[in-house]
């Protein structure tokens, strides 16, 4: 068989001549190999050269079956990303509708005047377009009222009352009285947003914002400044346990969880913040400072220094230059290795501005028609982690915490414990992360196949695991492919879907394959636990939950819940 079809519906790949001791329809045991047939250059949305319909007139190699392109269309990072259509052979009918979504492409394509070998860029970097809602009510914003703060919401803020009404106050903590001054609502509202901006009587975590661009009004990336590191992940712990409730109808305790949101990457002294963002999307006022967006707006805080920003970002001096010219500024430092990329989007009408940084980065532009061009330097970095190298290019995902790779793949190694010879499934698998953790200790005899919906993802995913014979790479979406794949059972699942979560006809697919375990990684605890409910459905329980934090300073954090069979656990 070619190196790059997908699985055969049947699911036994085995080499042919070769027994793969797959159970018929589960994930089986063949030479799978990573390698691209050819790699290609892409952008972080996936779209390749050969993905992009030819411009009319324009003569193209004939390309091999397993390398026909999927749809023109781009994936997105995040909730919205995946391609159209598998890649590879999917039999006459994936043809023919592979070839009418470049149809679709094509047009789509002389509309917009984009070049054959051009990619897209991601939502991140466009300018944001505001949205104009005629709200019914007398505004309210800017009205004070003295509350009493109440308990900590999915989102960063804390949930207080006046009158009746709901307010969602930030730079709260439960158990304050503050003055809370309304953001966001007017007299008809369901509820009305607001930021604290006087603290009555303040509770025990409460400490000094060490930055001075946090605080109502100012920078929206940070939730929890005023917060103690301690008091942070009691809050964090908190929404998990609250999600868990609502939406799963689970204790902690039937959840398996201690209760816990692990802190990650050592303890610093009192009053220092952790400089854990290795990736960072900064903003440009029309003036050329730079800086960050407001909470909920598309104006401009600008900044100095960004204290959660990594070393290797903060090193850059990005802060201190002027962007004049440029609508918003990204910068990636690599951990383990020196890589460093900055991307940048000039406004409308504007050339890229000469670069000069403080450290050697590579550049890249976006044009207008989201474009993404390598200017100097690597089209990627080189990020480590897991014991290998990876790839990632043109800004695709990687988890931002220099810690998190390794915690991540720690928790669910030891969820799953894989065995020799087992199956697995590493499913949302952007650059292959799992797929190669989970391929090093199911080994030779047995298999990984991945599914990612960002081209340029998988190609990494390719390149990064090319050694790995047993591991094969699939891009799609994972509700449109995996249904298609013909696999019915797998010994191992992992998934790291967007903050949407998988939702409940993935869920039931999952349910469905019978896996001894199932290792959940999420980074939204409302849609783990609407998950986990879809998963109880489906005969699946919790055995363990962990909560790492892996955002601090912000409400975010990570979950990595394992399941199993309802019936293994009797
Ligand atoms: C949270 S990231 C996880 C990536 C990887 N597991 C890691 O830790 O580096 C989610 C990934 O899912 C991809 N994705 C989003 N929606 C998808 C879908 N419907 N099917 C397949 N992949 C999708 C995104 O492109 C992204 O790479």
């Amino acid at each position: 068989m070619t190196r790059n079809n997908p699985p055969r519906s049947s699911g036994r790949q085995g080499r042919p001549g070769r027994t793969s001791g797959a159970k018929p329809g589960q994930v089986a045991h063949p030479r799978w190999s990573s390698r691209p047939s050819r790699p290609e250059a892409t952008d972080r949305e996936g779209n390749t050269a050969r993905s992009l319909p030819p411009v009319p007139g324009e003569q193209r190699p004939a390309e091999r079956p397993a390398e026909r392109p999927a749809a023109a269309k781009g994936d997105r990072r995040g909730a919205q990303g995946g391609g159209k259509g598998a890649q590879g052979a999917q039999g006459a009918k994936g043809a023919q509708g592979s070839r009418a979504a470049q149809g679709e492409g094509q047009k789509k394509a002389d509309r917009q005047g984009r070049r054959p070998g051009a990619v897209r860029t991601p939502k991140v970097l466009r300018p944001a377009k505001p949205v104009l809602r005629q709200p019914s009510g007398d505004p309210l914003v800017g009205e004070r009222y003295e509350v009493e703060v109440g308990p900590v919401a999915h989102g960063g803020h804390c949930v207080a009352r006046h009158e009746g009404r709901v307010l969602f106050v930030r730079h709260a903590l439960p158990g304050e009285r503050v003055i809370a001054q309304v953001t966001d609502g007017t007299t008809t509202s369901r509820f009305l947003r607001a930021d604290a901006v006087e603290v009555l009587e303040g509770a025990k975590e409460r400490i000094e914002a060490p930055c001075p661009f946090s605080g109502p009004g100012k920078c929206g990336g940070c939730d929890w400044q005023h917060v103690t590191p301690g008091g942070q992940r009691k809050l964090k712990g908190a929404v998990l346990t609250e999600q868990l409730a609502k939406l799963a109808g689970l204790t902690p305790e039937e959840a398996r969880w201690d209760g816990s949101v692990e802190p990650v990457g050592g303890k610093l002294p009192a009053g220092e913040v952790p400089a854990w963002r290795t990736r960072m999307q900064y903003a440009v006022a029309e003036d050329g400072s730079i800086g960050l967006r407001k909470h909920r707006s598309h104006e401009v805080q600008p900044i100095d220094r960004c204290l959660i920003a990594a070393d290797g970002v903060t090193e850059l001096g990005i802060e201190s230059r002027d962007w004049t010219g440029v609508a918003a500024v990204e910068a990636i430092a690599a951990s383990g290795s020196s890589d460093r990329q900055v991307i940048l989007r000039p406004r409308p009408g504007e050339q890229l501005p000469l670069v000069e940084l403080d450290r050697e980065t590579s550049i890249a532009r976006i044009d207008e028609q989201d474009l993404f061009h390598r200017v100097h330097g690597r089209a990627f970095v080189r990020e480590r982690a897991a014991d290998r190298t990876w790839r990632v290019s043109n800004g695709g995902f990687w988890q931002i915490h220099p810690a998190a790779p390794d915690t991540l793949v720690d928790a669910v190694l030891t969820g799953l414990d894989p065995q020799w010879g087992e199956s697995a499934l590493d499913l949302y698998c952007g650059v292959g992360l799992f797929a190669g953790a989970l391929a090093d200790r199911v080994g030779e005899e047995g298999a990984v196949l991945g599914i990612e919906s960002g081209k340029q993802a998988v190609l990494d995913a390719r390149h990064n695991l090319a050694a790995l014979e047993n591991v094969r790479i699939e891009c799609d979406k994972v509700e449109t492919l995996l249904p298609r794949t013909g696999i019915t059972s797998t010994d191992l699942i992992v998934l790291d879907p967007p903050r949407a979560g998988a939702g409940r006809d993935t869920v039931a697919h999952l349910c469905s394959l019978e896996a001894r375990r199932i290792a959940y990684v999420a980074c939204d605890p409302a849609a783990l636990a609407r998950d986990l409910a879809f998963f109880r459905e489906g005969g699946y329980r919790p055995v363990s939950l962990r909560a790492f934090d892996l955002f601090p300073m912000t409400h975010h954090f990570e979950c990595v819940a394992i399941l199993e069979p309802a019936a293994e656990q009797q």
